[in-house]
């Protein structure tokens, strides 16, 4: 007998006139998922990008509607560089959010890709060479991470994020998952997957894999500037084309939203929606 699965919802894209213009309606989307993320089950999962993202995150600074201490906080992807790196999305995150006045996740629910095991020793890691085991244990045991969060693997067959927030690159890339024969972190694969050469530096990077995007209750990828106008117009109006960007789509209840400026969605010709919420 074949079952047959609810399509994905289209995406809804909102345009704003200036990067600028989103940062509150970004902040009161993310207060709506939170909201009922926490009504539902006391917590709010959340994994976060690089890149321009964790700026764009500062409407949430200093909202008393914030329920920071009920955050679960993961990283959609990581580059794999010490903790307080410049290069690092964890260092990144805690400059533009978390060290922010007011902003109080609690330390354990901050999920960086430093393994819990005593045992193994992030530090010494050869960060400028780190060798495929490294890789391969840092990957291993942010999934570890992930199912201690989000219940036992035999019980779950994928987390479900309450919202992942994502940029998305001018060669279509989202998360580290990159265009080309390496995008073999398909559907098949399992939570986490780890990137050797990445086109975009530094090369090697953990990164959620299409699987746990595509079971996300919420996606809302952030871009702005016109460096993305020929990337968005392709993954938003010819998602065919297979850009990582565009298979992201959650199965049915879940939903992709767009937070872009109209620098950015200027030759889109998918449908722009007015936002409220
Ligand atoms: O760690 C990373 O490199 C990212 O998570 C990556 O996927 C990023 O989100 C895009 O490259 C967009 O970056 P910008 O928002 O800076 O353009």
């Amino acid at each position: 007998m074949s079952v047959s699965h609810p399509a994905p919802n289209p995406s809804i894209v909102y345009s704003f006139p200036t990067p600028d213009a989103l940062v509150d309606p970004l902040a009161t989307f993310i207060l709506k998922a939170q909201k009922e993320a926490i009504d539902k089950k006391g917590k709010f999962t959340v994994a976060l990008s690089g890149g321009s993202l964790p700026k764009m995150l500062r409407g949430l600074i200093g909202n008393k509607a914030v329920k920071w201490d009920l955050w679960h906080v993961f990283y959609a992807d990581e580059r794999v560089v010490p903790l307080d790196h410049p290069d690092s999305n964890h260092n990144l995150c805690k400059t533009a959010l978390y060290d922010q006045e007011g902003v109080s996740i609690p330390e354990k629910h901050i999920n960086t890709i430093k393994p819990d095991d005593p045992d193994f020793d992030f530090d010494a890691i050869d960060f400028t060479s780190p060798s495929e085991d490294d890789l391969e244990t840092l990957a291993d045991e942010y999934e570890s991470k992930l199912i201690a969060s989000f219940a036992s693997k035999d019980s779950v067959r994928f987390p479900v994020f309450d919202l992942i927030l994502l940029g998305i690159g001018e060669d279509g890339h989202t998360c580290s998952l990159f265009p080309g024969p390496d995008s073999a972190i398909s559907e098949g694969a399992g939570w986490v997957a780890y990137v050797q050469n990445s086109p975009k530096p530094p090369p090697n990077r953990i990164t959620l894999t299409y699987a746990v995007l595509n079971h996300a209750a919420r996606i809302a990828f952030v871009a702005t500037g016109p460096g993305k106008v020929d990337v968005l117009r392709t993954v938003l109006d010819k998602p065919e084309e297979g850009l990582p960007a565009s298979r992201v789509r959650p199965a049915f209840p879940g939903q992709v939203w767009w937070f872009v400026d109209d620098a950015a969605s200027v030759k889109v010709k998918h449908e722009k929606a007015e936002f409220r919420l």
